[in-house]
């Protein structure tokens, strides 16, 4: 069909929101700034990602939101964190790993962690991640349901990995019941859109042999992802050889656990041979950086694993070991540390620590097909950050600022399935006061070391 002037009409589609940035950095392809292009959303995906010239004359959006000083990318992934220990933030500080563990968190877990525990602190670390550009994250902690209930209600993504370990705590009472319970969970949880159960085997030094294999056997039934504590600190590997002679990796490569579908969280202490591992079995790497350094667990060679082709993801771990949720200052520590280790300035430059923060992060959930950069027809998973404010000026490449300099309250929008999460600097779907409250409530019971 022609107009009357003999040209064709040309096809104006619809959408349902449209977000002209001054830059827009959309990971795919690698290393790229787009600058003036509008980012097209209908429903819940991404319609496409054009010069603001062509959206002009291509879409007729029912909302448009002009964001002049800011830059558009991809909803981040944090791949590792235990999100209600937010109410243990400050707690016990300035210890290594094992006492930190044994002698403060353990015991202050047994006398305060249950449902309502759950929910506060989950939601408290929620508010915190969505503030600062989180859009999906990964917990391993206790009362996985409370969480998946939350961050389905929130509309926040998740993979909630159930906890298991060779001894009782407050959610279960020993690798049976954790094994009954978390099936339960994958099968409540398994195909939503939110939602994504998995498998938590706490660290090779607290699952013995047998649940690990029954881990496998789960995940391999139900098709979920397994995730544990790996090679966190020099000690996990020199202890573990004292006693097998193998170092942990090489364990969980002899029992079938190496694959496409474990995520080795920390991997600070690494040799050839696990390399080789990691490689040849599509295992991914969720680097800790700034929880290894507080502890002083060791320092992951994340450049090293990048040339050898590892997929190399980031997470903030708890609150209680970092101490905050904050994945933009997590890239920026990642960036700085690849460098000194591997002696060379050139290491994870800002486009890879940015793609180490979304893209490698949805590789490592299974979901790059959807979720991880900016292309039409992904899910429309966002946020923007306002460069606007002179600490943040002049602005020669956005990239650089969002990696190397300090902007974590600047994120100003997010949305996540195009349902707006953060306006303005504003969370929408949580009632910060009363949740402030509720956190005031549960400091002055652990302050006073009374019981929940
Ligand atoms: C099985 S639920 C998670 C369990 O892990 C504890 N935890 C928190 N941070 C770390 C860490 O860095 N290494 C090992 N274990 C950690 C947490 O307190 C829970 O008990
Ligand atoms: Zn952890």
């Amino acid at each position: 069909m022609t107009s009357d002037s003999g040209v064709s009409p040309k096809t104006i589609h619809a959408a349902d929101l449209r977000i002209d940035a001054r830059w827009v950095i959309p990971i795919e392809p690698a290393g790229v700034v787009l600058e003036h292009h509008a980012v097209l959303i209908q429903g819940d995906r991404i319609a496409a990602v054009i010069p603001q010239q062509d959206a002009d004359t291509g879409y007729r959006a029912k909302e448009t939101i002009r964001l002049d000083s800011h830059v558009v990318m991809p909803g981040l992934i944090n791949l590792h964190g235990h999100a209600a220990m937010s109410l243990f933030r400050g707690l016990a500080d300035d210890l290594p790993l094992m006492t930190w563990l044994n002698d403060h968190i353990w015991p202050a877990e047994g006398r305060y962690v249950d449902e309502s525990f759950i929910f506060d602190g989950t939601r408290l670390a929620i508010a915190e991640m969505l503030r600062t550009g989180t859009t999906t994250f990964s917990d391993m902690y206790f009362f996985p349901e409370v969480v998946a209930e939350l961050a389905h209600d929130t509309g926040i993504r998740a993979q909630v990995c159930f906890p298991l370990l060779d001894f009782p705590t407050m959610w279960g009472s020993g690798p049976d019941d954790y094994l009954a319970k978390g099936t339960a969970l994958i099968e409540r949880w398994q195909g939503d859109d939110y939602v994504a159960p998995a498998i938590g085997p706490h660290a090779p030094y607290t699952v013995s042999d047998e649940p690990l294999r029954q881990c496998l056997a789960l995940a391999q039934d139900k098709q979920v992802a397994i995730q544990i504590h790996l090679h966190e600190t020099a000690f996990e590997v020199s202890d573990a050889l004292a006693k097998t002679g193998r170092r942990p990796t090489e364990r969980l490569a002899e029992l079938g656990l190496l694959g496409p579908g474990l995520q080795c969280v920390h991997m600070t202490q690494i040799d050839d041979t696990d390399v080789r591992l990691l490689r040849e079995s599509g295992a991914h790497v969720v680097h800790c950086p700034e929880s290894n350094l507080k502890l002083a667990s060791g320092l992951c060679p994340t450049e090293r694993l990048r040339q050898a082709g590892v997929n190399v993801t980031i997470g903030t771990d708890g609150a209680a070991s970092n101490n905050d949720l904050d994945l933009f200052g997590e890239v920026r520590t990642a960036a700085m540390l690849a460098k000194v280790v591997a002696d060379d300035a050139a290491a994870l430059s800002a486009h890879q620590a940015l793609a180490m923060a979304t893209l490698n992060g949805a590789k490592a959930l299974g979901r790059d097909h959807e979720l991880g950069s900016l292309v039409a027809g992904k899910r429309a998973d966002l946020i923007a950050v306002d460069l606007g404010d002179p600490f943040l000026q002049p602005v020669y490449d956005p990239a650089s600022h969002l990696v190397y300099s300090n902007h974590s309250r600047q994120v100003s929008h997010s949305w996540i399935n195009g349902v707006p999460q953060v306006q303005d600097g504003r969370l929408t779907r949580i009632d910060v006061p009363d949740l402030m409250l509720k956190v005031q409530a549960w400091a002055d019971t652990i302050r006073s070391g009374q019981t929940g």
